[in-house]
């Protein structure tokens, strides 16, 4: 019966580490396709950049020229290419001419979002992203649609596979940094760029994707605040050890009196927080909701078998609404809080300072923490003489009264160097 129903004509744009996954999948899977669909998936092109290098890719399929493909006579395009230009202007004219696109690609969606779903409002259109965020685990869905009836609170986890597989590995091995990334990108979990993964620009645009849902309010990557693993030393690994804790790259989205704060940096988890055991490119994700209370998301964040899986989730959902004629959520930005700087937000400090061992350093130190209205909740001096540092952690305070606190400590003439500053996360004060 499904043989007899027009096929759903599919134009991909890229085949790389994602794409060729996504070629095998509807290959293997058809039949199984087209009955959960209800028709066919035809496959009209796949849009490369260089067509030699692409053996597997039956010949008739494969085109340089991807504005003809999106032009041509197809009802979907899935994006896996990456990048704003020139996917942006071909997902625009796609949407605008009623072809659902299914993207897995963060950075545009981080930014561009308003314009895509506008475009996919004016025809009718789907647009469909779950691969963008955490690769296979279902999030930008459970978020958009299952959770649209609860009011979300907070989302907070590890949304960047790469960084993760590189402090896994610092943390288990001692491994280098540099041998890890170039492992992360054999392995195909880095973007084209792997910068974008250490410098935690890929889990900025997550964030930014994930607060612009769950708080109904256009959030974009420019609005999040970040910083990357790129200055997570051996020696902030072992303090964190020494401590109990570990450290991983988060990303925190929260409500915070009425705005909403977005931010992505590495933070000192306890080793017995369940994201402490989030290995290798694994992701996790904490969902906090007024009704559903916590949700835990945990699976396969990045890699192209797992990031298709998201992908092809969402080609079964367009192309069901395409043979129904119904059509997925659309923009919801009704809420439009506004997005507080992290100075205004409260977080922790871990501080571990070089210092002189002599009578009344802890004092004067203590002093500058109180002058700043910092509470401290633990405070520990290991070693003597040059060898003498102090580690102190902190009470919640704004985070703007954190940095001037240890911007002043280091200024002081018995602190010889700020060994580590890290913000601690996931534990009670
Ligand atoms: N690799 C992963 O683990 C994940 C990747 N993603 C996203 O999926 C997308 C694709 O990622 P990968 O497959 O890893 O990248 P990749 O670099 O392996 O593949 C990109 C493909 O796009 C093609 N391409 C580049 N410019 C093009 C153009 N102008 N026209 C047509 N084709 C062009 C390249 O030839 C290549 O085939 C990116 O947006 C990435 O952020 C999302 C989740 C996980
Ligand atoms: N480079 C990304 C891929 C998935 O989004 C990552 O490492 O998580
Ligand atoms: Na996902």
């Amino acid at each position: 019966m499904n043989e007899r129903r027009k096929p759903i004509r599919v134009a991909m744009l890229g085949c790389g580490t994602v794409g060729t996954q996504v070629m095998r999948i509807l290959h293997e899977q058809a039949d199984d396709l087209a009955a959960r669909i209800g028709a066919p998936v035809e496959l009209a092109g796949v849009a490369v950049r260089r067509p030699n290098r692409h053996p597997d890719v039956p010949a008739h399929l494969i085109t340089t020229d991807a504005e003809a493909l999106v032009r041509s006579d197809v009802d979907v395009v899935v994006e896996v290419v990456g990048g704003i230009e020139p996917v942006r202007g071909l997902l625009l004219s796609a949407l605008g001419n009623g072809k659902s696109v299914v993207s897995a690609n963060k950075a545009l969606l981080a930014e561009h979002a308003a314009d895509l779903f506008a475009a996919a409002e004016s025809s009718g259109a789907d647009l469909y992203f779950e691969a963008a965020v955490a690769g296979a685990i279902p999030l930008v869905r459970p978020l958009r649609e299952s959770l649209a009836g609860d009011r979300i609170n907070r989302v907070m986890g590890i949304v960047n596979g790469t960084t993760n597989f590189i402090l896994s590995a610092m943390d288990a091995t001692g491994a280098s940094y540099a041998e890890t990334l170039d492992e992360a990108s054999r392995l195909g979990y880095a973007e084209a760029d792997p910068t974008a993964d250490v410098d935690g620009y890929d889990a900025a645009s997550k964030a930014a994707i994930l607060a612009s849902i769950a708080f109904h309010t256009r959030v974009t990557a420019a609005d999040v605040y970040r910083e990357g693993i790129a200055a997570v030393t051996p020696a902030d690994i072992a303090a964190a050890k020494t401590l109990g804790r570990t450290i991983k790259l988060l990303a925190i989205c929260e409500r915070v009196n009425g705005s909403v704060a977005v931010r992505v940096h590495p933070a000192m988890i306890p080793r017995t927080h369940p994201l402490a055991s989030v290995g290798g490119a694994f992701n996790a994700v904490f969902v906090e909701a007024d009704a559903a209370g916590s949700l835990m998301f945990y699976g396969q964040g990045a890699g192209g078998a797992p990031t298709a899986s998201a992908v092809l989730g969402d080609l079964v959902a367009v192309a069901r609404n395409k043979v129904s004629g119904g059509r997925g959520p659309g923009e919801s930005s009704y809420a439009a809080l506004p997005v507080v700087p992290i100075a205004q937000v409260n977080t922790r400090y871990h501080v571990s300072l070089d210092v002189a061992d002599r009578a009344g350093v802890l004092s004067t130190v203590a002093s500058v923490f109180a002058e700043h209205d910092v509470s401290i909740a633990a405070v520990r001096q290991q070693g003597r003489g040059t060898d003498a540092s102090l580690v102190i952690v902190t009470h919640y305070a704004p985070d703007e009264a954190l940095r001037s606190t240890v911007d002043k400590v280091a200024g002081l003439p018995s602190v010889r160097a700020v060994a580590s500053v890290m913000r601690v996360e996931g534990e009670e004060p």
